[in-house]
């Protein structure tokens, strides 16, 4: 077993274990090819067990691919490695057995954006608040608890009415469901880190090394969590704060710039050859970014020549589609680049629209990303709210998505009866066993309604993919899925989902760990990538990704710069929103290895749309 093969610069960094490390770099010179060499130089080369070592990766699927090149390179299983892992994932492994000390019971369970959702209309409900508060309560929430001190961060942000009580209301109801949502699972780890010494040593002599990948993106209590966890100084960050592209969701390059000021005896480690593109493509997307005046100087550079990029304009989105899709045939046949290598990458969503429709005319297969993800079905979330219910009767919105799906006769007018039935610290399952003994609800639905308590209990301790089954034919789902369905196909894809559902399942010795898991890579959004075809991807999930081929397109005035991110008064934001999307122009430029592609059109969506002053940045 060997490491792959190294510049210098690189191998410095890999064998550099003395003090802390910083690597810092340009896109496409190989951080994510250090970071993993660096750990199997640590196992190889100095006998480090691969348990004890802590790697965090951006997403699962980085998780992922590190951990297969790690079993080429180490010759050993990916099973060796537990600990490579994205920050959620690696401090609810952690949390997960310490949660009683929280006052919780076990299993902890997490929930998703739309229990989030759904606790949160509740929430708004309750403190006589407008619906349409809801996206921006939701995401007011998330960034209080990723700003590492929730309380002060309400006191000063945010346009929402009594966010403080809402704030407070909201964790109740979390807490009385006997669940944890996504940024908690990361403010709560560093809790109990903090508030319990002795747990804090353990995992701090249990981890003798800990590596960071895409640093430049971490947020404050990320950090507070690495430095509760480090021993010694030994870890290794790696990023490029010219990729930073989440300071919109609290991530904060000041940890990356000062980490030679923070860590005593820091070394950096600068990677300037650009291993994946052109000199075209390096050139152009270092003129873009030599505007943005925050970042740190770097002097990249490629040694491979390649073809021009090119700039077009069209005079609407259509003909902008239909070039594209002409152009990936041409690629294919002619240059023999397959479809997976080539990408089509959008700032918005709703740019993939006439996209979708000129690749499936001109009969090119496409793989959309970050569409309506696996977990987000509503046959997956149903058939998991069955399962979340079992094994956590506490959940009560799990079971209200449940109770009358498919029907069995529990409507409003039951429902009511039910939390009428419901006292305080009562789950809304046991409301419904009192209910039924009471005999408040029509014999026929109580009857159901039984049937469905007894089939809750009794999957409870049966392996997930049994479970799934019970549902299926004790609820007669299918029967529900084809009511809903429009036509045949819907049927079938629905089928399929659950198909895939189970099989996953299969693979998991218990329900409790089967959700966690799936929770987990809910977040993630490269999770439906496993087509063959052409790739439509926003740039944010595009992040750590390459291509052959990359069009990038849309690059108009509002589009990219997202109108969003510069609408203010002030310069200082203005120029901080600006920077932001010239970073996200910068991610997506580099994917390319071969060919680059950016295009704009005169009008989108009927309204005239102007090039983007980005593209005269590039120097094209
Ligand atoms: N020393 C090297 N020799 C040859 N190829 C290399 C070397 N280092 C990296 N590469 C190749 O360069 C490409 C980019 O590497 P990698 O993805 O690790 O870079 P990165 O810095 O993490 O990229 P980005 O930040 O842009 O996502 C990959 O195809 C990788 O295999």
């Amino acid at each position: 077993m060997s490491m792959q093969s190294l510049s210098p610069v690189q191998m410095e960094a890999v064998s550099h274990v003395e003090t802390p490390a910083i690597v810092t770099a340009g896109a496409g010179s190989g951080k994510t090819r250090t970071l993993t060499n660096k750990i199997a130089y640590l196992v190889n080369n100095l006998h480090y067990d691969p348990e004890r070592i802590l790697a965090i990766t951006f997403t699962n699927k980085a998780a992922d691919e590190m951990k297969s090149r790690l079993e080429k390179i180490t010759g050993r299983s990916a099973g060796d490695f537990p600990w490579v892992r994205t920050f959620h994932s690696a401090c609810f492994k952690i949390l997960k057995v310490h949660c009683e000390l929280l006052g919780y019971r076990k299993p902890l369970l997490i929930h998703d954006a739309s229990q989030q959702k759904a606790h949160l209309k509740k929430v708004l409900a309750e403190l006589n608040l407008d619906r349409h508060y809801l996206f921006a309560a939701a995401s007011l929430i998330s960034k209080a608890k990723n700003s590492a001190d929730p309380v002060l961060y309400l006191a000063s942000n945010g346009r929402v009415p009594r966010r403080k009580e809402a704030y407070r209301i909201y964790n109740e109801m979390l807490a009385q469901s006997n669940s944890v949502d996504f940024d908690d699972i990361l403010l709560l780890t560093r809790d109990l880190l903090q508030k319990y010494p002795e747990i804090r040593k353990a995992y701090r002599n249990r981890f003798d090394y800990i590596l960071v990948d895409e640093f430049q993106d971490s947020n404050e209590i990320q950090n507070q969590i690495i430095d509760l966890l480090l021993k010694d100084g030994r870890l290794t960050v790696v990023g490029d704060d010219y990729q930073s592209i989440y300071q919109f969701r609290g991530a904060n390059p000041f940890h990356f710039i000062n980490f030679p000021q923070k860590y005593a005896k820091a070394r950096v480690f600068r990677l300037e050859e650009n291993f994946r593109s052109t000199r075209q493509i390096v050139t152009a997307s270092d003129r873009l970014i030599a505007h943005n005046l925050q970042r740190i100087e770097k002097q990249c550079f490629s040694r491979r020549d390649g073809q021009p990029v090119t700039v077009e304009t069209f005079y609407n989105e259509q003909m902008e589609a239909e070039w594209v899709a002409d152009r990936c045939r041409e690629l294919l046949n002619d240059e023999n680049i397959p479809y997976r290598e080539i990408a089509i990458l959008y700032r918005t969503k709703f740019t993939s629209l006439p996209f979708e429709r000129a690749l499936r005319s001109a009969g090119v297969p496409y793989t959309m990303v970050g569409a309506q993800g696996f977990f987000q079905r509503r046959e997956v979330q149903d058939i998991n709210a069955y399962l979340i219910c079992a094994v956590n009767p506490s959940d009560d919105i799990s079971f209200e998505r449940i109770v009358n799906v498919p029907r069995r006769g529990i409507g409003p007018g039951a429902l009511k009866k039910i939390f009428g039935c419901k006292e305080r610290n009562m789950s809304l399952r046991d409301a419904a066993r009192k209910a039924i003994d009471g005999r408040l609800i029509p014999k026929k639905a109580a009857a159901e309604l039984d049937k469905l308590l007894s089939l809750l209990e009794s999957i409870a301790e049966e392996k997930p993919d049994a479970a799934m089954h019970r549902v299926m034919k004790e609820t007669d789902y299918f029967a529900h899925l084809s009511t809903l369905s429009d036509d045949g196909d819907d049927l079938e894809t629905r089928l399929e989902n659950i198909k895939s559902m189970i099989y996953d399942a299969a693979g998991k010795a218990s329900i409790p760990e089967y959700l966690e898991d799936a929770a987990l890579i809910r977040d993630d959004q490269d999770e439906t990538d496993n087509g063959n075809g052409v790739r439509l991807s926003t740039i944010h999930a595009a992040k750590g990704l390459e291509f052959k081929a990359v069009f990038v397109v849309a690059v108009e005035e509002g589009i990219l710069p997202h109108r969003k991110s510069i609408e203010t008064e002030s310069e200082i934001e203005l120029e901080r929103g600006m920077e932001e999307e010239r970073r996200l122009m910068y991610v997506a430029m580099t994917r390319a290895s071969e060919l680059l592609s950016l295009s704009a059109a005169a009008t989108r969506r009927g309204e005239l749309a102007r090039p983007s002053p980005f593209l005269a940045e590039t120097g094209l």
